[in-house]
């Protein structure tokens, strides 16, 4: 099926993990800008979302069998037997919703026909996600706009919408990635603590996100789902709590994931059995203080941090994670 590994830059990508052999795609958070290319056999991407002088890290994605991968306009994909990795970056403009609709529509047209039906995780990497476009719009809510757009001209993803991250980035434009599956049963999952994204009311945006708070992707009858949590932060209902406060913000997100956790697999799961975290901080001298919550919070779990702008500038801290179906090393 798939599974993911997260490493340090300054690391060889190890033995693929269990029950993935073949290299899918590898996506570099490095201090470079923005690329997207195909290397040998798999998808190379470049996401700048690390600052001068720091590593960055490499989340490789893996699959059981040898992928296609090619290029299809400026999508580029790599096609298991069940699962699809799509990628695409869109260069700087002033305002993005109308390219943001066409590069997500290109990407939903190339996904239904090769048979890819449910949209599994998205991850939407936006340069100045606070700052204004031209016409006064927060970048976010101009992204959000076309992403929605695009997927309510696809009502099979509309009514589907998989877990996600939007987040700012050290680079310039937008780039996303994707994960799709053919019939894999995948279960998308809220959060009772809070509204639903895309039913968050007009004071955020003329549109809403277009994201569920996670995914469960049940590979393989009678084993336990591989659950993919969206970036968390502390909202509740649709209301950020705790503005100016790092460790009740950390400590919210905390709870948000492990509502989600609680909602997939019952007790038998909690959040020390998360596998791959990735926590985002907006200010550089918080990072210190998350390395070390989510150290102590998720376990063993592969993490990276990076320092960049989130979605709504009252938030200091998201955090993401995968339980179950990824082989992970720090
Ligand atoms: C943190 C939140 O949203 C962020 C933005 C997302 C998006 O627009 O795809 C998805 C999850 C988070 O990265 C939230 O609304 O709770």
């Amino acid at each position: 099926m798939i599974s993911s590994t997260l490493h340090s830059c300054t690391e060889e990508d190890a033995a693929p993990p269990p029950g993935g052999a073949f290299r899918m795609a590898a996506v570099e958070f490095r201090s470079a800008p923005a690329s997207l290319e195909l290397g040998e056999g798999h998808v190379a991407m470049t996401v700048p979302m690390a600052r001068p002088g720091e590593p960055g890290h490499r989340e490789t994605w893996w699959c059981e069998e040898p992928p296609e991968i090619g290029a299809a306009g400026g999508i580029r994909f790599a096609l298991g037997d069940e699962v699809a990795f799509c990628a695409a970056t869109i260069e700087h403009r002033s305002v993005y919703a109308p390219v943001v609709e066409r590069r997500y529509r290109e990407v939903f047209d190339f996904l239904e026909g090769h048979g890819y039906r449910r949209l599994l995780r998205v991850w939407n990497f936006i340069e100045t996600i606070n700052a204004a476009n031209a016409d006064g719009l927060e970048v976010y809510r101009d992204f959000c706009k076309g992403r929605s757009d695009a997927f309510a001209a696809h009502p099979e993803f509309y009514n589907s919408m998989p877990a996600a991250t939007g987040i700012g980035t050290t680079g310039s434009g937008i780039s996303f990635f994707l994960l799709a599956v053919k019939d894999t049963e995948v279960r998308h999952i809220e959060n009772r603590r809070q509204t639903p994204a895309y039913r968050y009311p007009e004071r955020y945006g003329p549109r809403s996100p277009s994201f569920a708070r996670a995914t469960a992707m049940t590979a393989r009858r009678g084993e336990p789902p591989t659950l993919f949590v969206s970036g968390t932060a502390s909202i509740l209902g649709h209301e950020t709590v705790f503005e100016g406060d790092i460790e009740k913000q950390c400590a919210t997100t905390a709870d948000n994931i492990a509502e989600l956790i609680a909602n997939c697999y019952g007790p038998s799961k909690a959040l020390a059995d998360v596998d791959t975290v990735k926590a985002y901080v907006r200010h550089a001298h918080h990072v210190p203080f998350v390395q070390a919550f989510c150290e102590a919070t998720f376990g063993g779990a592969a993490l990276a941090v990076f320092n960049v702008d989130i979605c709504r500038g009252d938030l200091l801290v998201e955090i993401e994670a995968v339980v179950g179906g990824a082989a992970v090393r720090v």
